[in-house]
């Protein structure tokens, strides 16, 4: 472990598909569904087909995750983006091993690791944050070092302390975190504290579910400012996800994952993704944001990929074709030579 600190950690993730079963509900307009000339026994078995198309509609499978495969190398971020409901937190979920996939895996630094060694390896800042209101900046920091840190008490200060300053804390050190009835620290102090808790045992990953959420755009540069710090200093590896990054917050991160509907749909640098989508004959209008443009073009992109699937499958079907004649042939003739054999 100790050696995989010192390298930094390669996280990969190897065609994560992840399913969630979703409870069946009635329809609702099952009260409509019933028509007056089915009271014969044809009728009834019409009405039971139907019920059974329905339940089976309204109940089953959400296939969240597809085939998800991408690097994050220590050093960079890597920023996971897409539309509501593409499925970045649930990716976040699972490397943070709150959720396995039913197939796939994570390795790091190319080997799997279990759970417990990959908690102490990473951390992970959730969506909302989850503090104290009325502990303090340094207490809520403490509190974490004591759980997390075995260490004596005068070094646990010294962590806090530098961890503060890191963070640019200061001068809320010793203010009370807040919540709605407490007036506290503000949002992005709020969200810098929340990574604090995440870091104070100086993981070598760090994850992190949209850590801008709800800021405003200085705030949000200031976090992610913050956060390739920390990426460059101490070799982290860090994966976030991210709602509309705004111009100057994508030119921090290192590589980006657009996820669509549970699928891959670009991994790579933002300047691949700008020269994809040229290529796909999609040109980035002046000072339009590439990352909100790629997510509007994300239909066309998906068409696109279809018929580049389709392309490059199609000539091997032709030849398989071609092959399957060929097959036919020569096993006619193997048939002949095997009955031969046999004779
Ligand atoms: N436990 C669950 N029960 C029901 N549906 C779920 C559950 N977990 C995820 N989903 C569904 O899976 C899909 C992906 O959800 P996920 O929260 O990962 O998306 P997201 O990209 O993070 O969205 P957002 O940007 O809005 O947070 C959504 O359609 C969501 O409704």
């Amino acid at each position: 472990m100790q050696q995989m600190k010192m390298q930094g950690c390669e996280v990969e993730a190897i065609g994560i598909n992840y399913k969630i079963h979703t409870n069946k509900t009635e329809h609702p307009f099952k009260i409509f569904s019933k028509s007056p000339q089915l009271d014969n026994a044809n009728g009834q078995e019409i009405e039971e087909e139907e019920e059974a198309r329905v339940e089976k509609s309204c109940s089953g499978v959400r296939h969240v995750l597809k085939n998800v495969s991408f690097q994050a190398r220590p050093w960079e971020i890597l920023a996971i983006v897409g539309p509501s409901g593409a499925g970045k937190s649930s990716l976040l979920e699972i490397l943070a091993g709150k959720h396995s996939p039913q197939k796939g895996s994570v390795l790091l630094n190319q080997k799997p690791v279990d759970k417990s060694q990959f908690r102490k390896l990473s951390g992970y800042v959730t969506q909302k944050d989850t503090l104290f209101p009325l502990l303090t900046v340094e207490e809520t920091m403490m509190f974490s070092a004591k759980l997390r840190l075995k260490l004596p008490q005068q070094q646990l200060c010294s962590r806090v302390k530098s961890l503060i300053q890191e963070l640019g804390l200061d001068h809320v050190a010793g203010t009370r975190i807040g919540d709605d009835r407490v007036r506290g620290i503000s949002g992005g102090e709020r969200r810098r504290v929340s990574i604090g808790v995440e870091v104070i045992h100086d993981p070598k990953v760090l994850i992190l579910d949209e850590p801008t959420s709800g800021l405003d755009s200085t705030s949000a540069l200031q976090i992610i400012d913050m956060l390739k710090v920390m990426a460059e200093t101490r070799g982290r590896t860090i994966i976030l996800s991210i709602h509309q990054p705004g111009f100057r917050i994508v030119k921090l991160f290192n590589s980006l994952l657009l996820l669509a509907n549970g699928s891959v749909l670009h991994h790579g640098t933002a300047e691949l993704l700008s020269l994809n989508l040229r290529l796909m004959g999609l040109e980035l209008p002046l000072h339009v944001n590439l990352v909100e443009f790629a997510i509007d073009s994300i239909d066309i992109i998906q068409q696109q990929q279809q018929q580049q699937c389709q392309v490059e499958t199609e000539p091997p079907r032709r030849l398989l074709g071609t092959m399957q004649q060929k097959k036919g042939g020569d096993d006619g003739q193997q048939q002949q030579s095997g009955e031969s054999k046999s004779d």
